[in-house]
């Protein structure tokens, strides 16, 4: 039975490398994939990895039918096993329910891969869609960690090193403290407290009693 499983977790997981883990034993087995992306880091086209790994892949649009995208595949002679979403965060719901149609009615498994939410905490849309729709979520193993050693379950943005909670929900980017706009995985307490790994090393610095002067 064909699925929809959405491999979800915070930036820097391993989700991307896990795909194209996916697509080499895969492709080493004869089966061929279509793969999708939208507004990676590497640019338009492109599944990438921080392990220097890349891709092409096909750029979704706004106005991209998937399913009709599959079909007009299939339709002119082209092979299509299986078929792999990265950054399925940037999808529009209707997307989403066009990739659970490519299951039902194409029998393709569809491998999704995506964070749940954003800097916000806030469910991307094609996240809670592909959450409503999913045959399976699954959880990477290699979980990313909070700079204090608990697991990451968050997404921080920073603007000029410094966490913001309001702004633009797509801005895309890297966990780059350097970066005039960044990102950093937390663990809930710390993504609660504001508490990046920058301000809890300034925090650490300064003495929370002030030197008293007996002189
Ligand atoms: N220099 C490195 N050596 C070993 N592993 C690395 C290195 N750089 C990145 N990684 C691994 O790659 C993971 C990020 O992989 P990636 O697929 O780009 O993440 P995601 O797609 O979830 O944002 C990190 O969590 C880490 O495990
Ligand atoms: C939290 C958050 C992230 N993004 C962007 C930043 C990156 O371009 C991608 C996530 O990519 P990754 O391969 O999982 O690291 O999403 C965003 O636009 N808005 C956010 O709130």
């Amino acid at each position: 039975m064909s699925e929809l499983v959405f491999f979800s977790g915070t930036m820097d997981c391993g989700k991307s490398t896990l795909a194209l883990q996916i697509i080499h034993n895969r492709t080493a087995r004869g089966l061929q994939s279509v793969i999708f992306t939208r507004d990676d880091r590497a640019g338009q086209g492109k599944l990438s990895s921080r392990l220097g790994l890349v891709t092409e892949a096909v750029e979704v649009t706004d106005a991209m039918d998937l399913y009709g995208h599959l079909v007009g595949v299939i339709s002119r002679g082209g092979r299509v096993d299986y078929v792999v979403v990265d950054e399925a965060q940037f999808l529009a719901p209707e997307q989403i329910d066009q990739l659970a149609r490519v299951v039902d009615e194409l029998t393709l498994d569809v491998y999704a891969f995506g964070i749940t939410t954003d800097f916000r905490t806030r469910l991307f849309p094609g996240s809670r869609r592909l959450i409503e729709l999913a045959d399976r979520i699954e959880a990477l193993q290699v979980e990313a960690l909070c700079w204090c050693g608990a697991r990451a379950t968050h997404n921080a943005r920073t603007i000029d090193g410094v966490m913001v909670v309001e702004g633009a929900q797509v801005v895309v980017g890297d966990v780059d403290r350097a970066a005039e706009v960044g990102y950093e995985v937390l663990c809930r307490r710390h993504h609660r407290r504001r508490m990046t790994s920058a301000s809890a090393a300034a925090s650490a610095l300064s003495p929370d009693v002030l030197p008293v002067n007996h002189g």
